[in-house]
């Protein structure tokens, strides 16, 4: 472990895509500064298309940066890590495998006992006690999702990347499983760092909601979120802490305005 309390550190990234005509440059990323402490949850928010999901490839050693330092628990990232896991929006879960042959699936090294007892601990704290036997099919996209994440506590991660992940759920789905990953992050403590276009569900979730301005973008405003869990989404706090963070990137809550 190193010294640093820091398990993500980023200094003057910048990120450049090829343009589609010849010669032309997407300037996707610019000058990003950010840190994220070990064992904290962090939302990343900005608009469609300013560089979330790019931010977050890169972090995660899928794709090479123009230029910047990236330390992941004090090392630079030269490609992926088994111990960074990716939770996307699209199922990725294996349709062919059970709930529980999914969730065990980064644990075929183990012996049989503790590859039972790692997959009943995560099929139980993601709420599908039961299901063990199902197959994707047979579940509903909430429950899958449930599946995806069980499956990434399961492989022991330093670092859960998150891309919009509850994305494509209907939105009483949403608030539930929004309210069941607190409840798991509080258990397990990993540093979770989260994309999300919805303000909303960043103010719920982190302890720091980075906003990133349009592109090329940069990190814009920072806002620390001590408010205790679970949220009450009707609290003064809650409510001034997202209005702050709508305001900062411009938007207005008045109907028509
Ligand atoms: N491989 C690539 N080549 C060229 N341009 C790319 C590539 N990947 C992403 N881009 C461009 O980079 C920009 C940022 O895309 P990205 O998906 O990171 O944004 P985002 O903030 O995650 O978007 P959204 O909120 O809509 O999911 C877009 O304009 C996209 O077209």
């Amino acid at each position: 472990m190193s010294a640093s309390s820091n398990a993500i550190e980023i200094r003057d990234l910048w990120m450049t895509f090829p343009g589609k005509k010849k010669g032309e440059q997407v300037h996707v990323l610019e000058d990003v500064n950010l840190s994220v402490k070990r064992g904290e949850f962090v939302c990343i928010v900005g608009p469609s298309g300013c560089g979330k999901s790019t931010l977050l490839n890169i972090i995660g050693g899928f794709l090479q940066q123009s230029s910047g330092s990236i330390l992941v628990e004090g090392k630079p990232v030269t490609g992926p890590d088994p111990k960074r896991i990716f939770v996307f929006q699209e199922n990725g879960v294996f349709p062919w495998l059970n709930v529980e042959d999914n969730v065990g699936f980064g644990l075929l090294e183990r012996t049989e006992e503790e590859r039972r007892t790692v997959v009943k601990r995560y099929i139980d704290m993601v709420g599908l006690t039961g299901f063990d036997k199902s197959y994707p099919r047979e579940l509903s996209g909430g429950m899958r999702q449930r599946v995806e994440i069980a499956r990434a506590l399961a492989a022991s991660p330093d670092i859960i990347y998150m891309d919009e992940p509850f994305g494509a759920l209907d939105f009483i789905t949403r608030l539930k499983m929004r309210a069941d990953l607190v409840r798991i992050w509080q258990e397990e403590k990993k540093t979770i760092l989260f994309v999300t276009h919805d303000i909303e569900e960043a103010v719920q979730l982190a302890d720091t909601v980075l906003v990133m301005s349009r592109r090329p973008a940069t990190v814009q405003f920072s806002e620390k979120i001590e408010i205790p869990r679970p949220r009450d989404l009707d609290s003064r706090g809650y409510l001034e802490a997202r209005d702050r963070i709508f305001r900062e990137m411009g938007m207005s809550l008045k109907v028509g305005a």
